[in-house]
């Protein structure tokens, strides 16, 4: 048996291996690329085998420098090892490989096997490399076996270490520490959709990313064909996690926010609350489905003369009355709708001019199709139409809005919703972010857009129903990956059940799977925070830490506020790591000045990489700092009807301390 010093030689030595073989499988594809370039079979299959070998060729040259295996299994009867990573490295296509990835079938059991169901797996390595490694084997500083085979059951310091790592900058990939109850969620079955319920903290994101790259590499041509769409809460947190997935050798993967993957328009209005919660609540979709439909008129048209050389073929009134009617039954999209009535109406003239004289030509057809009473006619009872045009006319017209909600909007909720000024036309409007959910639901009934093979939604709590209607439509034919905590959930339209959010997004049918271990807040920074939770009137489960570590302080600064805020941030900076200054909106100037005053370079939440960032409440939902500093937590509940909510997310997302600061009692 090798000693650990001698077992520690050889395993950097099977690095430097897998080291020059990567740079092969790099310069390589570089020459498939110029390979690729030459074929000239076929113009079109060349662009393709060019595009993919372009993409791989690319995916490789942009990985992130890095160690190249995090964990090794031996396997006791094939005698068989294998070191698992990020990547897939091999000598030759044909040769064992050197890493195989973590997503590969094979690799499951590092994640899964244990002393009681070790599948065949006698030693479990995990290696511990030097923080922030660029990839140096010299960087390899250890590793830790547990013997399955002989029933060896232990935690893992190098596990431990990774979660209790201090946080500065952007959020980092697991796969080296996946959890096996992570793992299941991860390698879910592409076709099953599921919903998972995690207290702060779990690894939701974490799960919900690692699974896109599991899809993407189990399924990569349904996946690229279709798309995966990863959407996030706002901006400042898509940067945040925007380094995770090409850690992971995945690029070019959408990750988005619902508002900008359905802006027809940029946001230049707004609304009140009671305008907003109106615009986000279900009843609307069928309010827009009348006024849109209220343009289709079967009646009144009169009868239809279509021109044919010198004769004129008539359609009378109550066959195309039949025609409109039976078409709107069918209920097809409305820009199929209107196809389906002219081709109709062409079909009933061919008809009689067959029975007349016989078979006709498609020209004749075409002919017939284009002819412009036809034109006229469609376009009288079944006009074309911009979402637009039908939303500005709900807005501004207190009629078409009446006729459209009746039954369904009371006359509060009518008046909520027009518009104050109502723009001349509908081109100059001013559209706010709730209007744009309200366009998309048109555009939506109008035309069926182009959907994804699987969407993943982190804080998917926070979605209002017209919202989750804006994804459905998108994830009609795919299925989806929804991640959120009930409890985490501050707009006015927040869920209260995932049943009614599964209904929504079309996948009535999704498990819920509660996540509990917390991977990000202390144990007594949790301990606060559920105490909180009871209030919140949510049936979720509560979290469990997995950290000893870490501090709460609850500082009172009764007469200097902000001078408390300045004392904690000093005391943070005494220690390692990132320190988040967290406070209700309407603070965040004066914290700002009171920073900059006592000489303390402060960023916003957007600069990953800075030491001390000020962050308004309502904007670190998803985000984490080793050291949190709530400021004044009776301002961020007083700010907002969900105050209490945002109070929750506020105090959780301190990784290694918390100090509450206050001058005013503290409403927990
Ligand atoms: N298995 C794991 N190993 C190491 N770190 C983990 C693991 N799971 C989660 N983490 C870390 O824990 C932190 C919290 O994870 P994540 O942000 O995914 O949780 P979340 O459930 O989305 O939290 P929140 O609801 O509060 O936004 C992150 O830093 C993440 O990298």
């Amino acid at each position: 048996m090798t000693s650990p010093h001698h077992e520690l030689i050889r395993e950097r030595a099977h690095h430097d291996r897998c080291r020059t073989a990567l740079a092969a499988l790099i310069e390589g594809a570089q020459d498939h690329v110029v390979t690729g370039e030459d074929v000239s079979a076929s113009g079109a299959d060349a662009e393709v085998l060019g595009f993919r070998l372009r993409s791989r060729a690319k995916e490789l040259r942009e990985l992130p420098e890095g160690p190249l295996f995090f964990g090794r299994l031996d396997f006791g009867a094939q005698r068989q090892t294998l070191h698992i990573g990020r990547l897939r490295i091999s000598e030759h296509p044909a040769d064992p490989p050197l890493v195989v990835d973590w997503r590969a079938p094979v690799s499951r059991a590092f994640y899964q096997a244990g002393a009681r169901d070790p599948q065949g797996v006698a030693v479990r390595r995990r290696f511990g490399w030097a923080p922030g490694s660029r990839g140096d084997s010299a960087d390899l500083t250890g590793f830790e076996d547990e013997h399955l085979d002989r029933g060896e059951s232990r935690a893992s310091e190098i596990v431990a270490r990774e979660i209790e790592r201090p946080r500065v900058g952007p959020m980092r990939d697991i796969a080296a520490t996946i959890q096996p109850e992570q793992d299941d969620l991860v390698r879910g079955d592409l076709a099953v959709s599921v919903c998972v319920q995690g207290a702060p903290g779990t690894g939701k994101t974490a799960v919900g990313l690692h699974r896109a790259a599991y899809l993407l590499y189990t399924h990569p041509q349904r996946i690229r064909r279709g798309g995966l769409l990863i959407l996030g809460p706002n901006r400042t947190f898509l940067s945040y996690i925007s380094e995770v997935l090409p850690a992971l050798g995945e690029t070019g993967v959408r990750q988005s926010t619902l508002r900008d993957e359905i802006a027809r328009h940029p946001v230049s209005g707004a609304d009140d609350e009671r305008a907003a919660v109106v615009k986000h609540d279900v009843r609307m979709a069928q309010v827009l489905r009348r006024a849109l439909y209220a343009r289709v008129r079967a009646e009144g048209a009169g009868p239809l003369a279509v021109p044919d050389g010198s004769y004129r073929w008539r359609v009378p009134e109550d066959e195309l009355v039949r025609i409109v009617t039976e078409v709107r039954a069918e209920e097809p999209p409305y820009a199929v709708g209107r196809e389906r009535v002219r081709t109709r109406v062409v079909r009933y003239v061919q008809d009689r001019a067959e029975r007349r004289a016989g078979p006709r030509s498609d020209a004749w057809v075409r002919k017939i199709s284009r002819a412009r009473p036809v034109g006229a006619y469609v376009d009288a009872v079944w006009p074309r139409v911009q979402p637009e045009e039908v939303v500005a006319r709900l807005l501004s017209e207190p009629e078409a809005l009446a006729a459209a909600a009746d039954g369904l909007l009371d006359a509060g909720e009518q008046k909520a919703l027009l518009w104050a000024k109502p723009p001349r036309s509908w081109r100059s409007a001013r559209w706010s972010a709730a209007d744009l959910v309200l366009l998309d639901e048109v555009a939506g009934l109008i035309e069926h857009p182009q959907g994804y093979g699987h969407v993943v939604v982190d804080e998917a709590q926070d979605l209002s129903p017209m919202e989750c209607r804006a994804i459905a439509r998108r994830a009609s034919f795919g299925s989806v990956t929804v991640l959120g905590d009930l409890a985490q959930g501050t707009t006015p339209w927040a869920a209260r059940s995932w049943k009614t959010v599964l209904g929504q997004l079309g996948k009535p049918d999704a498990v819920v799977v509660p996540l509990t271990t917390g991977f990000r807040v202390p144990g007594a920074v949790l301990a606060l925070a559920n105490r909180l939770l009871e209030r919140l009137d949510v049936a979720v489960p509560a979290a469990r830490s997995l950290r000893a570590d870490g501090e709460l302080r609850i500082r009172e600064a009764a007469s200097d506020l902000l001078g408390g805020v300045v004392a904690a941030v000093r005391d943070a900076l005494a220690r390692e790591g990132s320190v988040g200054v967290v406070a209700a909106d309407a603070y965040v100037p004066r914290v700002r000045e009171a920073l900059d005053a006592a000489g303390i370079a402060a960023a916003g939440p957007d600069d990953l990489g800075a030491r001390v960032s000020v962050v308004p409440a309502t904007v670190v939902k998803g985000l984490e700092y080793d050291h949190v500093v709530a400021v004044e937590p009776a301002a961020i509940v007083a700010a907002e009807e969900r105050g209490l909510h945002r109070l929750y997310v506020v105090l959780t997302r301190a990784v290694a301390g918390l100090e509450v600061v206050h001058a005013r009692p503290l409403p927990f």
